[in-house]
């Protein structure tokens, strides 16, 4: 293994080059391109160093790329080397990428061409796990409306100099990713990428498990099947109005930081929930599973989305003004407290070491098993996790989130602890307080300030969760509800309205439970119950179970190609 090692690190080629007009020892390795300038006696000054995995690209001639495509002429002896550079801003988990580029002067044309097939050639050696063919799928309606052109501007000619042949689907309506990756043929690609939100990326989500799943033969429905891992990977290129899931993987959201982690192949697995509802699946969580106030804020905005991103500020003022509080019977299934809290102010990053004793523990024996785990409820116990415990009360809000779920508007998060992919999510519990007390809670979550030491808030490492309505309260089937949330947005990127469903439903004379809500803004009646909100998306049950699905590490199973080591973006420095 030494020898290899060593044999690999042989310098490949070495020579005298020039950048503008200072003069540089460069040296090709197996791992990496050094240049370092060289005075006018020939001593070492400054190195730079870039990992070959780092690499995006060489070009001949003295080429731009970013912001538009130029090449200078009469360039034969200059060849462009493209390489990951990482900006000194960024967020606390997470630098901005920018496209470094160099133009090396070589003595002759021979030597230019020396260079650049050697760095070609390192290039495939050493970057085995990258994309060459992708399916991207562009959300024209999401965020800012801006997904064509980020994806046009800014992206796309990173794929190009990459290498990377990608086939666009602009779409026309919600859910035609999703059945485009359930139904279309799919040889060739590396990976599924979404330009838009948390909305499209859910819909590539549902896409990729339902597929995985019916070539598997599995039914997701059935509640007793272990769930077959995924082998396509999901880039996230943000251009939504949160941009959590990508926030929370990358520590940013800035679509040439997440182009660049696509080319260059990271990625991260991430746990999944799963929302079931008598027995059958309603659908897959990654963030945010939260009923009562972020129930209501999702549901209030949505009849304001020509608002783009601010709708959520102006719908979370509304709903916090309006003071609601909502009775439930909470249960849930701790996860084991000696392995990780959701209070040991722990910060997950890729590379986590929570998350791969997870795997560990729960893959002892099979490193290459292809399986999720997954369980009947009743089976999820094991020595070392708790019992179920129920809270019955009045809720502010009930949050259950497998990962952090940082976002601008957060950065640190629902639960800044919380791991990707360790298979359990945070549960918070916010009891009815007093409204000064809520907004300190809230608040809480715009600063670094501990949001769950307050007395009225509380918050468990879980592994399932079940949500009922106290006794005489339970649910209805409501199949009107169902096909109102069924199909997203219409056409022109607008939701259907819930004024609309409401007026529909209160002339049919239905006047309670989720119906309640519809005019909980708009009418003086209080409702009495609220709407979970399952990724930005209004779920059509009160009453849910949710239970974790877990991603193996290193199993790529629902892997956010975005995805980045804060500790790498600390301690790789280009400049040595
Ligand atoms: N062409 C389309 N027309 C209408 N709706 C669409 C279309 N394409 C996708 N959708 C749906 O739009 C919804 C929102 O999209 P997206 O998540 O991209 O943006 P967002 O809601 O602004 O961002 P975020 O989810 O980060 O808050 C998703 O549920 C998706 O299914
Ligand atoms: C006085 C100041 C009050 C400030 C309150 C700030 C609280 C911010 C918490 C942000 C939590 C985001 C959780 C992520 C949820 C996403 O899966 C989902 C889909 O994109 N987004 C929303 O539902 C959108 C939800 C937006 C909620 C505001
Ligand atoms: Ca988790």
């Amino acid at each position: 293994m030494e020898l290899l090692d060593m044999d690999i690190d042989l310098v490949r080629l070495e020579s005298s080059l020039w950048v503008g007009k200072k003069r540089y020892r460069a040296a090709l390795t197996g791992w990496h391109l050094n240049w370092t300038e060289l005075d006018k006696k020939n001593r070492d000054k400054k190195t730079v160093s870039v990992p070959v995995s780092e690499v995006i690209g060489v070009e001949e001639g003295r080429v731009q790329v970013l912001p538009q495509r130029s090449v200078a002429k009469d360039t034969d002896r200059e060849f462009t080397v493209f390489y990951v550079k990482r900006s000194s801003s960024g967020s606390p988990y997470g630098l901005l990428w920018r496209l470094g580029r160099t133009q090396f002067c070589c003595p002759s044309r021979d030597l230019r061409d020396q260079w650049m097939t050697q760095l070609r050639i390192a290039l495939k050696t050493h970057s085995p796990s990258r994309p060459h063919r992708l399916l991207v799928f562009i959300n024209p309606f999401g965020g800012r409306k801006q997904g064509r052109q980020i994806y046009h501007s800014l992206v796309a000619p990173l794929f190009e100099l990459a290498g990377i042949s990608s086939h666009v689907v602009v779409t026309e309506r919600a859910n035609q990713a999703r059945d485009h990756i359930l139904k279309k043929d799919l040889t060739g690609f590396d990976g599924v990428v979404c330009v838009g939100g948390d909305g499209i990326f859910s819909e590539l989500l549902h896409g990729v498990i339902g597929r995985t799943q019916q070539e598997a033969g599995l039914s997701e429905h059935d509640p007793s099947v272990t769930l077959q891992s995924c082998d396509l990977h999901i880039g996230i290129i943000p251009a939504g109005s949160t941009d959590c899931v990508c926030f929370a993987t990358v520590g940013v959201n800035d679509p040439v930081t997440s182009a660049l982690h696509i080319i260059i192949g990271d990625s991260q697995p991430l746990d999944v929930c799963s929302v079931h509802h008598c027995s059958s699946l309603v659908r897959y969580s990654v963030s945010l599973v939260g009923y009562g106030f972020y129930g209501d804020v999702l549901a209030e905005s949505e009849r304001h989305r020509w608002m783009g991103p601010i709708r959520y500020d102006y719908s979370g003022a509304m709903v916090y003004l309006s003071n609601r509080s909502y009775a439930g019977v909470i249960q849930y299934l701790p996860a084991d407290s000696q392995l990780s809290s959701p209070r040991d102010n722990t910060r997950c990053l890729s590379g986590c070491s929570v998350c791969s004793k997870g795997t560990e523990r729960l893959f002892p024996h099979s490193p290459g098993a292809s399986s999720l785990y997954s369980s009947h409820f009743s089976q999820f116990s094991s020595d070392t996790e708790g019992e179920w415990v129920s809270v019955e009360g009045r809720f502010r809000a009930v949050s259950l989130t497998c990962m952090s779920s940082s976002c601008p508007r957060s950065p640190l998060g629902l639960s800044p602890s919380a791991h990707l992919a360790d298979g359990t999510g945070d549960l918070i519990i916010v009891r009815d307080t007093h409204p000064l007390g809520f907004l300190t809670f809230l608040h809480r979550h715009t600063s670094t300030q501990d949001q769950f030491d307050l007395p009225f808030v509380d918050v468990h490492r879980v592994k399932a969760v079940r949500f009922s309505l106290p006794t005489g309260e339970e649910e209805d089937r409501d199949e009107e509800w169902e096909r109102v949330n069924d199909g997203g947005m219409t056409e022109e990127g607008k939701r259907p309205s819930r004024s609309g469903s409401h007026k529909h439903l209160v002339e049919r004379g239905e006047e309670r439970g989720q119906k309640d809500f519809l005019c909980g803004l708009c009418c003086s009646k209080a409702p009495t119950v609220s709407v979970w909100n399952c990724d930005g998306e209004i779920l059509p049950h009160t009453e849910i179970s949710c239970r974790q699905e877990e991603a193996r590490s290193g199993g790529n199973i629902l892997a956010n190609e975005g995805a980045i080591t804060r500790v790498n973006n600390r301690y790789n420095s280009n400049i040595k």
